[in-house]
């Protein structure tokens, strides 16, 4: 469109020393609309260095992955799509997992269990306030005609009005998390929580406004995701059969070793959700600012104030990034045999791609920092799912489904499947 330019072509994610963080922040700058307060420069910053040293390490991740993703596993979503494959039921999977996202992110960060994920699928306010102000904001940076959506934002109406709606809503939303949190750790200080919200409060900060921020900005990062992945994961896996066998027996292979090393030796499904989210990132497009005037290597002029885009959505389907069977679903693409090449012992290992080329989580200093925990929830999440059941799509054979994107990428109308009971 008008007012775009392509910076490099086809070229891998060019450095970008001189930018900020922009998905995550322009999201908290419209709901810090509500609260006056302007955007601490350094926020996600701060955030990356309180935490990286306890939620994101390997023990913290372990509890995570054994303790709150295993309960909602095995307490919820099975017994729900076992419900569902006795009754024959249509489920659309895409609320499902955003359900069971959500009900994963509030424990971790908050020690909260919003219970989204009942068998009565309960009306989920919240979710759907979440998904209106996230629609909203990311259509402003797709619209042609900015001055639009400024004047509606001055005359208070229409969108703009339901976003400020929202995030209204939101901000008392994390409000109101932050005073349990508050009580509960009054009452008993030395409460053995392992929560996020727990260590920021307990370490001092009482910044409201700070503090809300982290909230809101984990419930994006963590709940909209690994849905978003595992929903076209999912139908991948139903258009090729073979993957799915191969999935499959790599996950009745492992089912006997503990949590953490079955995940761990995931290869194959590493690489199967590796190569799904290439062709259906999370993120299809993010963004930076400068700071100020800058150089790409390319030689490219950036001045202060302008906006790069990268589009891990097309870069996942550049013939030359990824060759001329780039639209093939193909995990093989991502593993190579172990061993010295003479004694092959048979075993796949995962070759990683440079994250300038592959940037679905981003790349350099402010990479995705739940990565790791990412890859944790959705390994158990499609152990615990294939282990038991197949699949189905509800919608005639030929349909495809439409990808939609509104911040984070969606099915359009949702996943309707049904899920049929494996034998044995
Ligand atoms: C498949 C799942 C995920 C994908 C594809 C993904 C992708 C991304 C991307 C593209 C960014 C960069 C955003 C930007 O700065 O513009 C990011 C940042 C971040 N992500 Fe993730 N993410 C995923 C899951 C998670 C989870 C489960 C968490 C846990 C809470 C998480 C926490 C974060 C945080 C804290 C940042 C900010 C890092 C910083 O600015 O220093 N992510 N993620």
């Amino acid at each position: 469109p008008n007012g775009y330019r392509i910076l490099s072509k086809a070229h891998p994610l060019p450095l970008l020393f001189s930018v900020v963080s922009w998905m995550i922040d322009a999201f908290l700058q419209e709901t810090q609309q509500m609260s006056n307060t302007y955007l601490k420069p350094s926020f996600t910053t701060t955030i990356k260095r309180q935490v990286s040293s306890h939620e994101f390490n390997t023990k913290s991740l372990r509890k995570f992955v054994e303790t709150v993703v295993d309960t909602e596993v095995s307490q919820r979503l099975i017994p729900i799509l076992s419900t569902a494959a006795a009754n024959n039921t249509v489920l659309d999977l895409q609320d499902i997992l955003q359900r069971f996202a959500f009900d994963n992110i509030c424990k971790i960060a908050f020690g909260y269990d919003p219970a989204y994920l009942l068998p009565d699928l309960p009306e989920a306010e919240f979710a759907k306030t979440f998904d209106d102000a996230a629609k909203i904001s990311s259509g402003r940076f797709a619209t042609l005609f900015p001055f639009l959506w400024k004047i509606k934002r001055i005359l208070n109406i229409g969108s703009e009005k339901r976003l400020k709606e929202a995030c209204s809503d939101l901000r008392e939303f994390a409000r109101n998390i932050i005073k349990e949190k508050k009580q509960e750790l009054s009452n008993k200080p030395s409460l053995e929580t392992v929560d996020l919200l727990s260590r920021f409060l307990s370490s001092g900060h009482s910044d409201e406004d700070f503090v809300t921020d982290i909230v809101i900005s984990f419930i994006l990062a963590g709940r909209d995701t690994t849905s978003a992945a595992l929903t076209w994961y999912f139908w991948l896996l139903s258009q090729n059969p073979e993957i799915e066998k191969e999935i499959l027996r790599e996950i009745k292979d492992k089912s006997e070793s503990p949590v953490y090393e079955e995940v761990k030796d995931m290869v194959y499904t590493h690489a199967s959700l590796c190569e799904s989210m290439r062709l259906y990132p999370p993120v299809p497009i993010d963004g930076k600012v400068a700071l100020r005037d800058d150089v790409l290597p390319d030689g490219t002029v950036i001045k202060k104030g302008m906006r790069v885009s990268y589009h891990p959505y097309a870069m996942g389907r550049l013939e030359m990034l990824w060759g001329p069977d780039w639209e093939e679903f193909k995990p093989d693409r991502w593993l190579q045999r172990a061993g010295d090449g003479v004694s092959n012992d048979g075993k796949w290992s995962f070759v990683g791609r440079d994250p300038n080329s592959y940037p679905v989580f981003q790349a350099g200093p402010r990479i995705c920092l739940g990565k790791d925990m990412a890859f944790l929830q959705m390994k158990r999440v499609v152990a615990g799912i294939l282990r038991r059941f197949k699949v189905v799509p509800a919608a005639e054979d030929g349909v495809e489904p439409v990808f939609v994107s509104f911040l984070t990428s969606k099915m359009e109308g949702g996943f309707p499947v049904r899920f049929e009971e494996r034998a044995g």
